[in-house]
C-alpha cells in the first residue's frame, strides 16, 4: 500500500542516498569506464548499459562492465586500479546535482533533524563529490560502500547510520532511486520515499515496494 507522506511516522533523521537521487553521476561513471576500457583496448559501454547497472557499488560495475565488454574477467584488478585513479581525477565533472535537491536540502535542514548521505559509491569518491558540488555542509554523516561489511540491499549500513545518528531506524526515513534502497530500508525498518527520477537498475521505480514516490526533494518539505 503506498502511504502519504503524512501518514509515515513523523521523521526524525533523514538518510539519502547519492547517485541518482543526489547527483545525476551517469556521466561521470561512462566517462570513467571508457577511459579504463580504451586503455585495455576494449570497446566502451554505452549510458543505457551504466543506468542500469550502477546502484550496486564500484566492484559489480567493474565486473558487469568486463562481462558486457566481452573482456577476461582476470582483467579486474588492473581495471579496478585504473577506474579508481580515473574516478578520483573526473569525480563531479560529467555530473549534475538534480533539480530540487538544493531547495530540498536546505528546507531539511532547516527543520534542525540530523542528515546522513548514504551511497554504495566508496566513501572517499562520495565525500569529495559532495565537496565539488557544495552539498558537504548538509550532512552530519557521509558513508560509502566500503564504510561497513556489507552494502544496500542488506540493512547493515541503515542500522549503522541511525547507530551513527543516534535515531530508531522507524523514525529515519530513507530517501533513494531504487530497488536497492527500499530493500535495504524494509530491512531496516526505516520508512522509504523513492525519486522518480534516479537509475532503479533500469525497471520501472514504481513497481518497487515503497511507502511514498516523488520527482523532487522538495515535496519532502510539504
Ligand atoms: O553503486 C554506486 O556506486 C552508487 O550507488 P548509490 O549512490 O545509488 O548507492
Ligand atoms: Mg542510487
Amino acid at each position: 500500500m503506498t502511504l502519504s507522506l503524512n501518514d509515515l511516522p513523523s521523521p526524525q533523521a533523514f538518510l539519502i542516498d547519492l547517485d541518482g537521487t543526489l547527483v545525476d553521476t551517469l556521466g561521470d561513471f561512462v566517462f570513467v569506464l571508457n577511459q579504463v576500457l580504451a586503455e585495455l583496448g576494449q570497446r566502451g559501454v554505452t549510458r543505457e548499459f551504466v543506468e542500469r547497472t550502477v546502484g550496486q557499488g564500484s566492484e559489480h560495475l567493474i565486473r558487469s562492465t568486463l562481462a558486457e565488454v566481452g573482456a577476461d574477467a582476470a582483467l579486474y584488478e588492473d581495471a579496478w586500479a585504473r577506474y579508481q585513479r580515473h574516478y578520483e581525477a573526473a569525480n563531479g565533472e560529467h555530473s549534475d546535482v538534480f533539480p530540487g535537491v538544493l531547495a530540498g536540502l536546505q528546507g531539511l535542514r532547516a527543520k534542525g533533524l540530523p542528515m546522513a548521505c548514504l551511497t554504495n559509491k566508496p566513501a572517499r569518491f562520495a565525500r569529495e563529490l559532495l565537496r565539488r558540488k557544495g552539498l558537504d555542509g548538509f550532512f552530519d554523516q557521509v558513508f560509502g560502500g566500503d564504510d561497513f561489511e556489507r552494502k544496500k540491499p542488506d540493512p547493515m549500513p541503515l542500522l549503522k547510520t541511525c547507530e551513527a545518528l543516534g535515531t530508531p531506524p522507524a523514525a529515519s526515513w530513507m530517501i533513494g532511486d531504487s530497488s536497492n534502497d527500499a530493500k535495504a530500508a524494509r530491512a531496516a525498518g526505516c520508512p522509504v520515499v523513492l525519486v522518480r527520477y534516479g537509475y532503479n537498475h533500469g525497471e520501472p521505480i514504481e513497481a518497487v515496494d515503497a511507502d511514498r514516490f516523488i520527482d523532487s526533494l522538495e515535496e519532502l518539505l510539504a
